[in-house]
């Protein structure tokens, strides 16, 4: 990131356009910030200026503030009062001369709040406007907090700094936001014109910082942000940013915006350096790193246009896939191996639209185009002028193997042949083919349509062409991909794996599974483990356990206790009987019943329940569960398998649902130390064996006294090697 600059141009009309300079997204660096003020206090000194119009380079407004600059200043006092209150509010906003935003593109964060400075608004009908500090665990400290809710009222200004969603133009022209809405061709000269009208008193002069009319009365106002305190509370009971926004936007409106002003900065300065918003700017960074893979992305390839795409099995993973492909404008062939079974995958597709419909997220419309994309087949006809084939059938080898051969038969030479499997080799699977460089894993989570994560699996012989393709798709789709290497479990499942044994064994040794549960959802996990198994159901948990059995037997924890209850008919939710019991509305109701199996289980394994163990705190509940979970990712980087360890946090946070505001697992595991990791481990393996034994990555970290990953984005000698 560039560190930027604004350039004043002063016209014959007496306006004075500022635009902020800084590519890519005209982010408020120190140097953009100072460099407007200097701007503003030379306007305000001279004659021939008569109004400022404020915009930014390259059809952007601006970014926010820039968020790699977040570090700097810990421990100074408080830079972003003097930047709310001196300059925003007493030199643009109480100035002799009046201000009009000329919005195009974003104006979001601190963008948003310089805009809410000026005394009038311009937008196109696209521009994006918004306040998503709190998705970076912080506020908004440029006065977000106390104009937003002046201009719009306090419900829609709290709904967008808490969703951190932006609206568009159009919206904001509804609620007043901004003034007007004209095409991108007029923007300049309608804020030019709206300047000068206001500078001549032909408009009004409205300082955003005192308006009242959109203000609910005090009463209303304390009611709504109760309601909105005690909902964040439900929802984020880790996330003290979102209670601290919520208070100073009452602290504004019980005590005055000017005081309100003094207390956003300070807090928002304040949280900037909490543990949360450091883990969430890294999510932030290690989110957008994904796509940076060496050997991949640094030699230059454009990706291939791909127009149609070809879908194996429409299950619950292929419809899923085939939904988020025609929802971004893929044509999309559907194929079953009878007329039955592609008559039921349609029809999970359509039901995936039509909950959009029924959610308000597309209209009846919409859905017929999106609909009228999919085309359903029983024979390869179709599939010669494809450009990218998924297959997404049952894991059997063989099943796959003679697909693809078939695959290599019927579809164009240039067809990206991918696999959605989520633990079978890939070289197993291309093994009767010619087409090695071609195929590659596309990885997605269930539902598909709605995981975010895109695991890449590329084997040696898959070409950074095709890895480039698939990046662009994934993009398309809105999907962060992550790029890994060919081995069982791939990066995902490899970490999922210690998480299941790991509770198991607790659970042999006599650890209460609800306790367990409840534990690792107090860290942050959307549910526990027990309660997960419960949803993915437990055929799919063995079959998988078994293949990981077979892979890794030597650091393996293997339990009967799924495999026990499965024989008695409790599969998981879906029978309404698992680890817990289920009524109609999918709650989940603790059931004493378990302890038989439990004891069985206990028996099998030729284990006793462990007095230590039954005492675990919470905290040693969640490092028991998730120090293996780090062990295992650090071989999958030891391994190459992943190409950096931030690329782990993000398969963590989005393939596992591991709590963002940790940071991701490895992030989390640098603030614990490489060294308390592997002493913890080594200690439970001489007690419980080598399913705990420190991986050699570890180890020598640890002996070495260097952080688990000494540069977080920064790719691994030996995933350069291996890959
Ligand atoms: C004091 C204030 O109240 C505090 C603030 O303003 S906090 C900042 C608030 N702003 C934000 O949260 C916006 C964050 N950015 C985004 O959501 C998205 O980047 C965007 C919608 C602006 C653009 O999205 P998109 O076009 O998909 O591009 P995207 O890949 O995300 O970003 C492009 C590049 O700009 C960088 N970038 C984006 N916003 C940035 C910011 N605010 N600061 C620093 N870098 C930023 C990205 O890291 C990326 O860099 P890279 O190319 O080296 O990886």
């Amino acid at each position: 990131m560039g560190k930027g600059r604004t350039v004043m141009e002063v016209g014959a009309d007496g306006i004075a356009l500022i635009t902020i300079e800084n590519p890519p997204v005209n982010a408020l660096s120190p140097h953009v910030l100072l460099s407007l003020k200097e701007n503003y206090e030379q306007v305000m000194r001279r004659d021939d200026v008569k109004a400022i119009v404020l915009t930014g380079a390259q059809g952007k407004f601006s970014g926010g503030a820039d968020i790699s600059s977040f570090k700097e200043g810990e421990g100074e006092s408080p830079r972003n009062s003097s930047m709310s209150i001196e300059f925003l509010t007493d030199i643009l906003e109480g100035g002799r001369k009046p201000s009009v935003a000329a919005i195009d593109g974003l104006a979001l964060g601190g963008g948003l709040e310089v805009a809410m400075a000026c005394h009038s608004r311009i937008s196109t009908s696209t521009a994006q406007l918004g306040l998503p500090e709190l998705q970076l665990g912080i506020i908004p400290g440029l006065g977000g907090t106390q104009r937003l809710p002046r201009l719009i009222g306090i419900s829609k200004s709290l709904e967008m700094m808490l969703t951190s969603k932006p609206i568009k133009g159009k919206e904001a022209y509804a609620l007043g936001l901004v003034d007007s809405v004209v095409p991108p061709g007029d923007l300049i000269k309608t804020a030019r014109q709206w300047a000068i009208e206001i500078a001549d008193c032909r408009r009004p002069w409205v300082k955003s910082l005192y308006k009242t009319d959109k203000l609910e009365s005090l009463s209303k106002a304390k009611e709504i942000l109760k309601f909105a305190r005690s909902q964040a509370q439900k929802q984020s009971a880790h996330l003290e940013h979102i209670q601290v926004c919520i208070d100073v936007i009452e602290y504004g409106i019980v005590s005055g915006p000017r005081g309100g002003l003094s207390k956003e900065a300070n807090a928002s300065w304040k949280l900037q350096f909490s543990p949360t918003s450091k883990s969430l700017v890294h999510v932030f960074f290690a989110q957008r790193a994904t796509i940076k893979v060496p050997g991949i992305s640094d030699l230059g390839l454009t990706p291939r246009t791909v127009s149609k795409v070809a879908i194996l099995g429409g299950g619950l993973m292929g419809s899923g896939i085939a939904t988020a492909l025609i929802l971004s404008d893929y044509p999309v062939i559907l194929k079953e191996v009878n007329a039955d079974f592609l008559h039921a995958g349609i029809g999970r597709v359509k039901e995936n639209l039509q909950s959009r419909v029924k959610k308000g997220v597309i209209t009846q419309e919409s859905f017929e185009k999106t609909l009228s994309l999919l085309t359903g087949v029983l024979d390869y006809e179709q599939f010669r002028n494809v450009d990218l084939v998924i297959e997404a059938v049952i894991e059997k080898v063989d099943l796959k193997q003679q697909i693809f051969a078939d695959l290599e038969k019927y579809c164009p030479p240039h067809c990206i042949l991918a696999s959605n499997t989520s633990t079978i080799d890939l070289n197993l699977i291309g093994e009767k083919t010619k087409s090695h460089d071609r195929i590659v894993g596309a990885h997605f989570f269930s539902p598909a349509h709605i995981m975010p994560l895109l695991e890449i699996v590329r084997t040696h012989n898959t070409s950074p062409q095709v890895v480039v393709d698939l990046l662009a798709v994934g993009k398309k789709i809105r999907k962060t991909p992550v790029v890994v290497g060919n081995c069982t479990g791939f990066a995902v499942n490899r970490m999922f794996f210690p998480y299941t044994q790991s509770s198991l064994l607790l659970a042999d040794h006599g650890l209460d599974v609800y306790d367990i549960d409840r534990a690792i959802t107090k860290f942050g996990m959307p549910m526990g483990p027990f309660r997960l198994a419960d949803l993915v159901g437990f055929g799919v948990t063995v079959a998988t356990g078994l293949q990981y059995l077979q892979s890794y037997p030597e650091r393996c924890y293997s339990s009967g206790l799924m495999k026990l209850m499965l024989d008695d008919n409790r599969t998981g939710e879906s029978s309404r009987k698992g680890f817990y019991l289920y009524d109609g509305r999918r709650k989940a109701i603790p059931d004493p019943e378990i302890h038989k199996y439990i004891e069985k289980s206990r028996k099998m394994a030729g284990v006793k329940a462990d007095s230590q163990l039954v005492k675990l705190s919470d905290n040693d509940i969640v490092e028991m569960i998730f120090l293996p979970v780090v062990n295992e990712a650090c071989r999958v980087l030891d391994e190459g398998i992943a190409v950096k360890a931030s690329d782990l946090d993000i398969a963590a946070i989005m393939g596992m649902g591991f709590p963002a505001f940790r940071g991701g697992v490895m992030f989390w595991a640098d603030s614990l130390g490489a060294k308390y990791i592997s002493k913890r481990l080594e200690e439970w393996s001489t007690t419980y064996g080598n399913f705990f034994k420190p991986s050699s990555y570890l180890a020598q970290r640890a002996a070495n006294g260097i952080p688990l990953v000494s540069n977080k984005s920064a790719p691994t000698d030996q995933a350069n090697s291996k890959l």
